[in-house]
């Protein structure tokens, strides 16, 4: 049976930040692919999963900066990664790191991480994916017992393996991140990340040098307290998937479990931020 898809056409005035805000709560929604084009944003979502009086509580419709306006259709099944081909171009990080297709050239860099994420979240463009590979870069992972919470395509715990980690385990609740995690892993030569669908209930009696979590506010809220139990002692946590205005409430939260704020990149009002303990 194919699923059934809406398809959304968003058109967007001023195209920034409007549209990186629409594809954040869209995504905290359950979008699950967006194609930015040059009047606005399409953005799929599965039918059967989608209420749409869900739109009208969003920020972005309601800051009187942007003009939004939308139609929609129904499509079946397609092919996600023609559309991402046409739009994907590689990023680099830090000068180091780049994050590329299989059909980009190779350049020679440190770290050349290959990905393909289908319907998967975790390409390098998003400013929380950069910066968490920011922090891949400047922080050391050398045998370091890793987890990357809502690994999306694997990147991070593709970087943090290319960077020396020891033990690396990624965990997706989304069954097309797992299995695009796992495409990815292998792609990149580091079949021994181990991956796993599920949430933070897989966690219960693990331990780990440095916990990578780029989610969004309310799921990190939530799990903050499992993230502090499953840190080793001198272990480091590194946050991301809110914004700025958030920032203090994600670092008292990490206050009341004993993770010390450490440091925080910032790009276009979003926050990645490093904890201790
Ligand atoms: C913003 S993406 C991050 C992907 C990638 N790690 C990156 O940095 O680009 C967040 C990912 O978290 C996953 N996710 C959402 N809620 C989750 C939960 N409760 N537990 C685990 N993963 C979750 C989503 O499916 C999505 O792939």
């Amino acid at each position: 049976m194919s699923l059934v898809y809406l398809e959304y056409d968003f058109k967007i005035t001023p195209l920034q930040p409007a549209t990186d805000i629409l594809i954040a709560e869209l995504g905290e929604l359950g979008f699950e692919s967006f194609v930015e084009n040059e009047t606005g944003l399409l953005a799929y979502i599965l039918k059967s999963e989608w209420k749409e009086d869900m739109l009208e509580d969003l920020f972005v419709f309601q800051n009187p900066n942007f003009e939004i306006s939308w139609t929609k259709k129904e499509i079946e099944q397609q092919n996600w990664n023609a559309e991402w081909e046409k739009n994907f171009h590689p990023i680099i990080v830090g000068e180091k790191c780049m994050v590329r297709a299989p059909f980009h050239k190779a350049v020679d860099i440190d770290y050349d991480i290959v990905i393909e994420p289908k319907m998967s979240f975790g390409t390098g463009h998003h400013e929380t994916t950069h910066m968490m590979l920011q922090h891949i870069l400047d922080n050391d992972f050398e045998g370091k017992s890793v987890l990357d919470m809502g690994c999306g395509t694997g990147v991070l715990a593709i970087l943090a393996k290319k960077r020396g980690a020891g033990d690396v385990e990624a965990i997706d609740i989304d069954e097309w991140c797992f299995l695009n995690t796992q495409e990815n892993v292998d792609r990149n030569h580091c079949s021994d990340i181990k991956a796993y669908q599920g949430d933070s209930s897989l966690l219960e009696g693990k331990k780990y040098d440095i916990i990578l979590a780029n989610i969004n506010r309310n799921i990190l809220l939530e799990d903050i307290p499992i993230y502090a139990n499953c840190l080793k002692k001198g272990g480091a946590l590194f946050l991301s998937g809110f914004y700025l205005g958030d920032l203090d409430a994600i670092s008292s939260k990490c206050a009341a479990y004993g993770l010390e704020f450490e440091k925080n990149l910032e790009k276009n009002n979003w926050v990645s931020a490093k904890y201790v303990n």
